[in-house]
């Protein structure tokens, strides 16, 4: 792929106004791509819908006809005593517009099941495509905007599929059945009205350019406009506390505005196509009636045939409007498909290995090292982690501190395969971690975050989480072995209370003591820790530690200690500052040294008095 190529891949051509004629010729090649892919396993019942689409509009254009061979033939043969001609006139259009609603409504179900059925496909698509990218994507690309993806975006395609697409069908049918009808039934009208066409081919033309640029601002539009909202109600605590409602506001008036301008852009556009299509319809009519009269009136011209023509006529300039309609929500739609497959186009940078290696068997945690790990969080972004080289033999308790900045996070998510090293290699047992299969790693690597994430649902679920399928007696003695089994039996419905969103019910202290049973569940053989900095009270602090002291005991564990309480009880400090270690021993080593955390510790000590 040529680097011209490379810089449209996945999404990064989202946010750009004017694309070059080359990113967006291969925008709408991708687009295309991704339609037809997931039109493909639909293919027999959409190709049925077609047949049955092209079948109701035949029986439709028939009634014209029949009312011409009613006018012309059927009646002066019943003026005459035969009324034999004029009943399959009548009973002729009666069964062609039964016949017609019936296959409407069989279309209408197919073609509605088929739209479903796709749509259903594309959403679980996405949504299992944005789980399996990594985080890096998710840091550039925010919650808000996947939603959109999720959302609006797919909203614009079941808008086409929905009524977009039955509207073309329909209309481009009945227009070009109802133009040779038109050229059989009188070929000079027939040739007079096509040639009203050429300035309606100009004007859809036009048409078709700007509303494809304009929809791709709605859509950019809207997309904002859900990723502020998200942004906002996700730190709605942050927004109450700093007074931000006002500002927010204003943020989001702007960006409403923006939505408001581009949609009024787009419609600006359908309107000029709809009144240009109508006013040359009407013209139309107009001059075939007059001309059409006065060839009656000379006799050139019966007028039944007249009759039908200008029935044809109305039917004709009808579809244009759904076809305008339809050019809506196909411009609508593209520039949302450009976009979902944007998303769907990203690779994870964190791979699953084609040919995993297995671990050796471990009884007591696994060695864990960092190989000449080179790290640095984008490609243009600064080096993080220079150069670095640690050992952790199987077992030990490492606490890492340091400075705000230093990496101490960084190096606990590499762990973690959050992301690969830029160069170099974190092993455990020997075996680097992007050689172990995922669910592996899964296994034997759990990090318990600062987060401490608890997903709606009940105390049990939460800690189940940590070995999907656990019993309730697995449950209950995780959380009797981290000490949290007395708070947890305190709660109105005990194991079973529902902890809410984000286990908004349950204190700091306590949604910690969940993420330990959770991790001791697990039973990882190497567990990194990235302990909560919220100040616990003193009974919490000592319940928090009493639990941590059992999720670590014979495992290899990586903790970012932010209380002297939790470096105490590791076996080594690692002294961390700008990617490099600076300090490297036992806790007892560093006191009695002068160094960095000697001073640490005596701050500490002189701040708990
Ligand atoms: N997702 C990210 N994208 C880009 N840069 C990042 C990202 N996360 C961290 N950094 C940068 O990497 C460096 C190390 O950050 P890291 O979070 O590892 O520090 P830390 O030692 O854990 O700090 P703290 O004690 O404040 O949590 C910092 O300069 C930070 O700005």
């Amino acid at each position: 792929m040529s680097t011209q190529e490379e810089e449209w891949r996945g999404v990064a051509a989202e946010d750009t106004e004017n694309l070059t004629q080359k990113a967006t010729l291969r925008l709408a090649k991708r687009s295309r791509a991704l339609l037809r892919d997931l039109l493909r396993p639909h293919a027999g019942p959409a190709a049925l819908a077609l047949l049955l689409v092209v079948l109701e509009n035949a029986c439709s254009l028939a009634g014209p006809l029949l009312v011409a061979a009613a006018i012309d033939n059927g009646i002066p043969a019943a003026v005459d005593g035969d009324a034999g001609l004029l009943a399959w006139c009548v009973g002729g259009y009666l069964a062609a517009g039964t016949a017609s609603a019936g296959l409407r409504f069989a279309f209408l179900r197919l073609s509605g099941r088929v739209g479903q059925d796709l749509l259903l496909d594309l959403r679980q698509r996405i949504f299992r495509h944005a789980q399996r990218l990594s985080l890096s994507f998710h840091e550039r690309y925010t919650s808000g905007k996947v939603i959109s993806r999720l959302t609006s975006d797919v909203d614009s395609l079941d808008d086409l599929l929905e009524n977009g697409v039955d509207g073309l069908l329909s209309s481009a049918l009945s227009v070009s059945g109802i133009a040779v009808l038109m050229l059989v039934l009188d070929l000079p009208l027939g040739l007079f009205v096509l040639a009203g066409f050429i300035p309606l081919l100009l004007v859809t033309r036009w048409f078709f350019r700007n509303s494809t640029a304009a929809y791709r601002g709605t859509r950019g539009a809207i997309a904002k406009i859900i990723v502020q909202f998200v942004e906002t109600m996700n730190g709605m605590r942050a927004v109450q506390a700093f007074r931000r409602e006002s500002r927010n506001e204003s943020i989001m008036g702007g960006l409403n505005d923006g939505f408001r301008s581009a949609n009024k852009r787009a419609l600006d556009v359908v309107a000029v196509f709809t009144s240009t299509v109508r006013l040359v319809g009407n013209l139309s009519l107009a001059a075939v009636l007059l001309i059409g009269a006065w060839r009656v009136v000379g006799g050139g011209l019966e007028l039944g045939v007249l009759t039908a023509f200008l029935l044809y006529l109305r039917r004709f300039y009808d579809p244009l409007d759904d076809l305008a309609m339809f050019a809506n929500s196909y411009s609508s739609a593209t520039a949302a498909l450009e976009k979902i497959s944007g998303v769907l186009e990203e690779e994870p940078d964190v791979r699953e290995p084609a040919a995993p290696v297995a671990l050796p068997p471990s009884e007591r945690g696994r060695a864990l090292a960092f190989e000449r790990v080179e790290f640095r969080y984008s490609p243009t972004g600064p080096v993080v982690l220079p150069e670095f080289d640690l050992a952790v033999p199987a077992g030990q308790t490492v606490a890492l501190v340091g400075p705000t900045g230093a990496g101490k996070s960084t190096l606990a998510k590499l762990v973690a395969r959050f992301y690969d090293p830029t160069s170099g290699a974190v092993r455990l047992d020997g075996v680097a971690l992007s050689d172990i299969s995922d669910a592996e790693l899964r296994r034997a690597v759990v990090m318990v975050t600062q987060e401490n994430f608890l997903f709606a649902g009940s105390v049990a679920d939460n800690i189940a989480l940590g070995k999907p399928g656990a019993s309730r007696a697995e449950v209950e003695s995780a959380a009797g072995a981290v000490g949290a089994h007395e708070f947890i039996s305190r709660l109105p419905d005990g194991y079973d209370t529902d902890v809410r969103k984000r286990g908004g019910r349950l204190s700091a202290g306590q949604r910690q003591m969940v993420a330990f049973a959770r991790a001791f569940l697990a039973d990882p053989s190497v567990l990194v820790l990235d302990e909560a900095t919220s100040s616990l009270d003193i009974p919490t602090e000592r319940a928090v530690q009493g639990a941590l002291e059992s999720v670590l005991a014979d495992r290899t564990a990586l903790i970012i200690a932010h209380r002297l309480s939790t470096v105490l009880i590791a076996d080594r400090v690692l002294v961390i500052d700008d990617g490099r270690v600076v300090e490297d021993g036992s806790p007892a080593e560093l006191i009695a040294e002068s160094g960095r955390f000697a001073a640490l510790h005596t701050r500490w000590r002189d701040s708990l008095v």
